[in-house]
């Protein structure tokens, strides 16, 4: 059986994204600009008849609708859907809820990418009880929630996450939508195009834009980086992601 085809997508712009704020584990919702993106997004994988059978999403309002939205106006808002908590966004610690142009002002250039784009330096952890902290949440109720996490954390959960649960059904020849973050998409990317520690800082993706990865029969890319639908919206959309806080 041909593998099938995989499809990731980030949410659309929420309303932290358009505030600035870092968000992390923080369950914002879409602004209504990222809601017409996600519709867009679904129209994108209809007009080049890439017709999800399966979707994965995180455990996030804003991936959840987003997929919802965008399969939608795919007319495929029926097929099978599984979440895991693994496709998450990043946890972004203590910064979770602060603003990214004065978080680069309070602490300066280095630090902030650090925080922001380096491979293995977490943020601070946030504290338990605080107001942006996941803490009693019942959809994390069961396993070790993070209080803070790099790249490298979330490539830990995202590759066993592929490799044990997407990639399985990519070989069942099902085509596949991946709906959930900027980190979380950064990490399968790492994963799937083999992108140096070094190199990942320098990625971006950007929001409700669907980007096809043509997959081998062990289910690694056969066009390294993937086709974005909209390559020049794509173009313009990662320089907005990478040049926020300035
Ligand atoms: O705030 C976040 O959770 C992420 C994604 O929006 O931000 P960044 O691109 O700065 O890692």
């Amino acid at each position: 059986m041909a593998i099938g085809t995989l499809v990731l997508i980030r949410h659309g712009e929420s309303v932290w994204n358009a505030q600035n704020l870092f968000t992390g584990w923080v369950d914002v919702e879409l602004s209504e600009k990222g809601v017409a993106e996600a519709a867009r997004g679904g129209h994108l994988l209809r007009e080049a008849n890439l017709l999800p059978d399966l979707v994965h999403t995180s455990l996030q309002r804003r991936a959840i609708s987003t997929a919802n939205l965008a399969l939608d106006a795919a007319d495929r808002h029926w097929i099978p859907v599984k979440r895991d908590w693994r496709l998450n966004e990043r946890h972004y610690g203590a910064l979770q809820g602060k603003n990214k142009k004065q978080t680069l002002e309070e602490f300066g250039e280095e630090q902030f990418m650090l925080w922001r784009r380096s491979y293995d330096t977490p943020p601070p952890p946030i504290e338990k009880g605080s107001e942006f902290s996941q803490d009693g949440d019942p959809r994390y109720a069961g396993i070790d929630a993070p209080l803070t996490e790099c790249l490298k954390d979330v490539v830990a959960r995202v590759v066993p996450y592929w490799e044990n649960e997407i990639v399985p059904d990519l070989k069942a020849g099902k085509n596949v939508l991946v709906a959930a973050h900027g980190n979380s998409l950064r990490a399968l990317v790492k994963h799937l195009d083999g992108i140096s520690d070094a190199d990942i800082a320098g990625l971006n993706i950007p929001t409700g834009i669907p980007l096809r990865y043509d997959l081998d029969d062990s289910a690694a890319p056969t066009t390294p980086g993937g086709l974005y639908l909209d390559p020049e919206a794509a173009k313009i959309a990662i320089a907005k992601v990478a040049n926020q806080g300035r």
